[in-house]
């Protein structure tokens, strides 16, 4: 596969190219005594998960991002007697985009290489804790199939090897193009750790990255970190991609969360800065909770002067503006319930800036790395109604993934935050009906403009993420 450009530099920015992954096998192993432990609220059905839900995601970035591969195609792709092999990506139907391209599908490329392939099977074993003879017989196996294996953990949907890796839908968090930089995730739980490992592999060796290799970071782990005691978490370097947001191609944000460290904020800072990277970055340290998990949990851009955000972190409930004097006198705010910012310039580091509110954040960023005049508008996660708000928050209602300025993809499941953008102006249309639009050529993706682009999601929000995390961006135009 040719190389391919890659450059993020912000949120909005027409979206060119992406990675992505569509929900495999191993999310139909996940067994209620594990849910926890591998990251998902809920026991999935795999198919509606598939076929009702996240196969709507995949024909809709095919027809923003490559529509050539799927335009005038809908019916006969749909056609149960083709067995949907347009979505497997060892089928010789597999839609086969360098567009919206599925990770399954470059991992099963790489391995066709007998020496990356003994060495990703080598340490793949070595963390599973595999047999010898395992090892030997995976050496064997045709390059999709043990590309499926890496990634299910089960061999011919049968015998079971070692576990899922069930998050790997949520592509945003396994690494993170930073203008034309790719910075590598360290994993803060033990079930996204093969994630890592072969994403690594993948960024490494994939032709498609070839002239980027000298741009990927990884992150050294702090000095004998292996010697610190159990409880000492914040000094471990752990990062994810969902607490990273390219917000201009001068400034990236920090997230440091129940995933991201400190210590990995810190040495992110001091890397991205002396490799020329960026010139600004904020960090935004958010509350250590399941519920918030990254920052982009609670906030995402929808367009360079609009935001969505959980309402309990604006400034008005920060400053209690509708509190009345005792309760204002009262200080009842508990202190990890709060977040924290403080802005770095590279060429003032001894000088940081603290901003008082997320707010406040987001407009210096809409007002002056963006240069917007409009007045800088926030949706508020469930209309800023309680309990709407942190109902639809736990089901990503501020997860939401622009595809370009304005238009946004996000799930049917949250009422109230759907309400509030239709008060902003925004229209709202349910995907199955817009691509039905868009084969028709009733209308075409250049002429949607302030969208909110509605998707199924009974059972992709159970895995707790939403179309934000289900991304990870190569390429976007400039804003
Ligand atoms: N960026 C994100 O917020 N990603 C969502 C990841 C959900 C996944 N079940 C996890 O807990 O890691």
């Amino acid at each position: 596969m040719q190389e391919q450009k890659i450059n993020v530099s912000s949120e909005t920015g027409t979206l060119k190219r992406l990675l992505v992954h569509s929900p495999d096998s191993g999310l139909g192993k996940v067994v209620p005594s594990k849910a926890q432990d591998w990251l998902f609220e809920d026991i999935v059905h795999l198919d509606t998960i598939r076929r009702k839900e996240y196969d709507y995601y995949t024909k809709l970035l095919l027809y923003f991002l490559d529509p050539e591969k799927i335009k005038g195609r809908l019916a006969e792709i749909d056609d149960k007697k083709n067995d949907f092999n347009f979505f497997k990506p060892s089928s010789s139907h597999f839609y086969q985009s360098t567009h919206v391209i599925e990770i399954e599908w470059l991992l099963a490329q790489i391995l066709e290489d007998r020496d990356i392939r003994s060495k990703l099977v080598a340490s793949v074993c070595a963390i599973e804790n595999c047999s010898y003879k395992v090892q030997d017989e995976l050496m064997n196996l045709e390059a999709h199939d043990l590309a499926n294996v890496f990634i299910t953990g089960t061999y011919k949907n049968t015998e079971m090897l070692f576990p899922p890796v069930p998050n790997f839908i949520f592509t945003r968090d396994i690494g993170i193009v930073i203008n034309n930089h790719i910075l590598l995730n360290k994993p803060a739980k033990q079930a996204r750790t093969r994630e890592a490992l072969l994403m690594r592999y993948i960024f490494f060796n994939h032709s498609l990255f070839k002239s980027y290799r000298d741009n990927i970071i990884e992150l050294p782990e702090s000095p004998q970190q292996f010697l610190l005691p159990a409880d000492s978490e914040d000094k471990l370097v752990t990062l994810e991609g969902g607490d990273i947001m390219v917000v201009s191609p001068e400034h990236v944000l920090i997230g440091v969360s129940e995933r991201t460290s400190m210590e990995a904020a810190h040495i992110a800072i001091k890397t991205l800065f002396e490799k020329n990277v960026v010139k600004k970055i904020s960090v935004v340290k958010i509350p250590k909770k399941r519920d918030y998990m990254h920052i982009d949990t609670i906030f995402t851009q929808v367009k360079k002067n609009m935001w969505v955000m959980l309402g309990k972190f604006s400034r008005k409930h920060v400053k209690k503006e509708d509190a009345d004097d005792i309760q204002k006198a009262l200080d009842t705010r508990k202190k990890d319930e709060s977040i924290s910012i403080i802005q770095f310039k590279k060429k003032d580091i001894g000088n940081p800036v603290y901003f008082e509110t997320l707010e406040d954040l987001l407009i210096d960023i809409s007002k002056n790395d963006l240069q917007c005049e409009d007045k800088v508008k926030f949706i508020y996660s469930g209309n800023n109604e309680f309990p709407f708000d942190v109902r639809e928050q736990w089901t990503d209602s501020c997860n939401l993934l622009a595809l370009k300025e304005g238009v946004v993809v996000g799930y049917d499941r949250n009422d109230k935050t759907l309400q509030a953008f239709v008060k902003a102006g925004f229209k709202t249309i349910r995907v199955k009906d817009l691509l039905q639009q868009f084969e028709s050529d009733a209308i075409t993706p250049k002429d949607i403009k302030n969208t909110f682009i509605v998707m199924p999601s009974a059972e992709l929000s159970r895995a707790r993420g939403g179309f934000h995390c289900m991304s990870m961006p190569l390429l976007r135009e400039e804003v």
